[in-house]
């Protein structure tokens, strides 16, 4: 399967990479340091599951170079969306497959109207993984979970397949029949992460114990389900309970990227996660005054520095 990775970072780097070691042909776009760095000395993950060194892979900053995708895995920051959609247009054929493991609930909104609605298929991923240095992918812990599905919920050739490359590759692939669902989903519980940690610059086990910050996490994420469901999402009615319960069995010192985003001086997704919540409940007269507090209060971090 000729698979094309755009933006080769922690998504990108690790599920590229573990494609690419199983025998897949892939392709990766990479652009300043990284570029360089796999272009001289190739990709490295670096995981609890197993370390793996790719030493020459093919990399380039320019798609339009690259031969045409089966699938192209898009994984950029969600502020480089528009720009780097508009870059992979060269590599779509008849078929090709567009699945963003972005965060978010924009993302494909974004890619349809670049794109097309047929290239889409919606995604998410479950993993923390991040550049450590140029060419090398750390992943922490042990998660590294991909959904995706076609929108329209049908069994499409497009997607077997790529879950079949998926799981030949070790990585622990779902195909969801109702992506969009899965997608709000993991914005319900991402957002609360996210918008909880950055804030307090704290991970989940202090905010989970203390009993005002634990209930303002069930707000910021019951403002979400309700949002979602005036988008016609069904989220389940005790599906706050339910990420609660997950929350209270994660590791202490479980954290967002975002959390790690803000001490590292970087630019923050927020606009595009309570900010999205926010506008989104604007648009449909839900009150969304938890988010906002998020999205208010790191305005002044959200450009980094
Ligand atoms: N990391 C994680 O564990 C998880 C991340 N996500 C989501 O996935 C998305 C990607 O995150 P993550 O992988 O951490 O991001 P990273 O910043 O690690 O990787 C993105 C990479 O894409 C590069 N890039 C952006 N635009 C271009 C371009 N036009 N040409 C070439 N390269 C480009 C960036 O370069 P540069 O640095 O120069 O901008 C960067 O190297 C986000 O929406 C995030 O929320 C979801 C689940 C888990
Ligand atoms: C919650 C987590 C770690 C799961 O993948 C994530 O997506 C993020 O922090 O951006």
């Amino acid at each position: 399967m000729r698979i094309a990775v755009m933006g080769t970072g922690g998504i990108g780097g690790y599920f590229g990479g573990r494609l690419a070691a199983a025998g897949h042909d892939v392709a990766f776009v990479a652009r300043g340091r990284q570029l360089e760095a796999l272009r001289v000395n190739g990709l490295r993950v670096q995981s609890e599951l197993g370390d793996l060194h790719l030493p020459a892979v093919e990399v380039t900053d320019d798609p339009s170079e690259l031969a045409p995708a089966d699938v192209v895995l898009f994984g950029v920051k969600l502020w480089d969306t528009e720009e780097s959609a508009a870059l992979i247009k060269p590599l779509l054929g008849e078929q090709t497959a567009v699945i963003s493991f972005q965060n978010g609930v924009q993302k494909d909104e974004v890619l349809r109207r670049i794109l097309g609605p047929e290239h889409v298929v919606g995604g998410v991923a479950y993993i923390a993984a991040t550049i450590a240095e140029p060419g090398v992918i750390k992943h922490t812990g042990t998660l590294q979970r991909l959904a995706f599905g076609e929108y329209d919920g049908s069994a499409s050739d497009r997607v077997e397949a790529f879950r079949a490359a998926c799981a030949e590759a070790g990585i622990d692939v779902a195909v969801s029949n109702e992506i969009e669902r899965t997608i709000w989903e993991k914005f319900v519980f991402l957002v609360g992460l996210s918008g909880m940690t950055t804030s307090t610059r704290t991970p989940i086990g202090a905010i989970r114990s203390n009993p005002r910050s634990r209930a303002f996490l069930r707000d910021v994420m019951e403002e979400v389900v309700q949002v979602a469901r005036a988008h016609g999402v069904p989220i389940a009615a005790d599906f706050v309970d339910d990420r609660l319960a997950f929350v209270d069995q994660a590791p202490a010192e479980m954290t967002s990227s975002m959390h790690h985003d803000l001490n590292r001086g970087n630019r923050l997704e927020v606009q595009w996660l309570s900010g999205d919540v926010v506008d989104r409940g604007r648009a449909h007269g839900v009150p969304t005054p938890c988010n906002r507090a998020i999205t208010d209060l790191l305005a002044v971090h959200a450009d980094g520095h």
